[in-house]
């Protein structure tokens, strides 16, 4: 049976980018209706950000505990999983999107759970408790599909009861040992947090560094850090071939089989758009990525936000491009979207955080490049927290501003606002070099930084 609904915007998709925007259209007193085909609120607070952040909390606590006879004595540390497991229960509601939909709902939208799937401009098809409504969309659709685990094609991979981040989230007992395969953000968290409770982990990347997508000296920290805390770390190998028996998993490399209770693969996403009728746009639903311009218009009537226009994959990325794109579908003026000052942050301790272009990327973009670089464990603060890493600038030298910046230290989240201000706002690195830094902190290994720039 076909129902047939005329509102002013259609959202397909209900993540952090898709939630942002029902809300923020709805309580514009637009009638918008959300689709979601899982749990409204997305990958995130489900499966992603939310619940690696509690595990990652605990594992830190772990280490912090640890240092006490460095610094402070004796302490008795003796890891237990249960907790963990519970405050990812209570934070997911046992992965039950009540509280999402309310909230939605609350600002005036209709949610329906259901999968949408584009017919032309402006028209949405929903097949929903055996029914198909079409949603015919005044202003236009709004498509925030987000990401699955990709699938990797290693033979004998898809036969065996591997973890992606949808299992590992779920976790109530640990395993003894564990492959990791892929090393970026989420191998490199997730593989610390395990080791951290006692489990023998190896971790397996296929290029020479971890983190690719960050700064070698960045990489370096992190795999020493990692390794010094007992993870194995196999870089610039290839995964052959995967089996699982009682023994539990054998996963082949070029040179060695690892044998190991459990797999977990975090090596990278496939995105949502496969038949989801971008072809009824005359989109292409194969591309890497869903093209947007600076409205995050995508096509005729049709507005792209989150991980699937490839801008970025995180949770701030969709929520910046919700509120552009919510701009531009209520008639107001911009600022558009601008990418120059993305911030990173990968929750390793310690933490990675970047903004912006890497040396590599600001010089294959044709810029001019001075860098400079300073060791944190050289500073006051990292030398009395215990602390390692490394600040990296990456100036435009014609131009006198950063462009790029990376910081790995405790912290360095928050470290990197300073940072993201700087790229964002194009402070001249003039005036950087004559701001003040209190002492003693992780911050002013910045300044330091920045004198080395050459
Ligand atoms: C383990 C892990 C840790 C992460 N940690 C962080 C972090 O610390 N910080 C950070 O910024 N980012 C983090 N991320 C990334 C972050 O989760 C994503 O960038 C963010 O969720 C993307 O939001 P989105 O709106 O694009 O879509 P998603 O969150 O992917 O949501 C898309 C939604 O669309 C739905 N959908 C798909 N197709 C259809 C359809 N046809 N019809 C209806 N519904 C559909 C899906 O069911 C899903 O609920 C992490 C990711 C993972 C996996
Ligand atoms: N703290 C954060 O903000 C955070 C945390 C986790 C994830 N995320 C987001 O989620 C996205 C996905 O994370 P991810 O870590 O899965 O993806 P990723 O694409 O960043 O890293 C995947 C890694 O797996 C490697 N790989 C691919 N195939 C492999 C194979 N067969 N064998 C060994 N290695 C292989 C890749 O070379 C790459 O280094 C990221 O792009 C990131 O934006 C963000």
């Amino acid at each position: 049976m076909t129902n047939q609904r005329e509102v002013d915007v259609v959202v397909i998709g209900l993540g952090p980018g898709g939630s942002a925007a029902v809300r923020t259209l709805a309580e514009a007193g637009l009638d918008v209706v959300g689709i979601e085909e899982n749990l409204v609120g997305g990958e995130c607070p489900f499966y992603g950000c939310t619940p690696s952040k509690l595990m990652i909390r605990a594992s830190d606590v772990l280490a912090e505990a640890r240092r006490v006879p460095r610094f402070a004595g004796a302490a008795d540390v003796r890891p237990d999983w249960a907790p963990v497991a519970a405050r990812i229960r209570e934070v997911t509601a046992d992965w039950t999107d009540d509280d999402h939909v309310a909230d939605l709902e609350k600002a005036g939208a209709t949610v329906v759970h259901g999968r949408g799937r584009l017919d032309g401009p402006g028209r949405v098809l929903v097949a929903s408790h055996g029914a198909t409504t079409t949603y015919v969309a005044r202003r236009g659709v709004v498509l925030g599909t987000g990401t699955a685990p990709a699938v990797l094609p290693i033979d004998g991979l898809a036969d065996t009861p591997y973890w992606t981040n949808r299992e590992v989230v779920a976790v109530t007992d640990l395993p003894a040992s564990l492959v990791v395969v892929g090393g970026g953000p989420i191998g490199a968290e997730l593989a610390q947090v395990f080791a951290r409770f006692g489990v023998d982990v190896t971790l397996v990347e296929t290029l020479d560094q971890l983190l690719g997508k960050d700064e070698p000296e960045a990489a370096r920290v992190v795999r020493s850090v990692l390794e010094a805390e007992g993870v194995t770390v196999r870089t610039g190998v290839e995964v052959g071939r995967v089996d699982h028996d009682d023994d539990g998993f054998h996963v082949r490399l070029d040179d060695e089989t690892l044998t190991a209770e459990q797999v977990l693969v975090a090596a990278g996403r496939h995105l949502n758009l496969t038949g989801i009728g971008l072809d009824t746009l005359g989109l292409d639903e194969d591309a890497d990525r869903l093209a947007t311009d600076e409205r995050m218009r995508a096509g005729e009537r049709l507005w792209a936000l989150g991980d699937i226009t490839g801008e970025g994959a995180y949770t701030h990325v969709a929520t910046y491009q919700a509120r552009i794109a919510c701009r531009d579908l209520l008639g107001e003026d911009g600022p558009w979207a601008d990418y120059r000052a993305v911030a990173r942050v990968t929750f390793t301790d310690p933490e990675v955080g970047g903004v912006g272009l890497t040396e590599e990327q600001a010089r294959e973009a044709g810029i001019r490049v001075l860098t400079g670089t300073s060791d944190v464990s050289d500073s006051s603060r990292g030398w009395i927290h215990g602390a390692e890493g490394v600040v990296k600038v990456v100036a435009d030298a014609d131009r006198g501003i950063l462009v790029g910046a990376t910081v790995v230290a405790p912290y360095a989240g928050e470290i990197v606002g300073l940072l993201t201000t700087a790229v964002h706002a194009e402070v001249p690195v003039a005036v950087l070099l004559e701001m003040h830094y209190a002492f003693p902190t992780l911050h002013s290994a910045i300044l330091t930084a920045l004198r080395d720039l050459a």
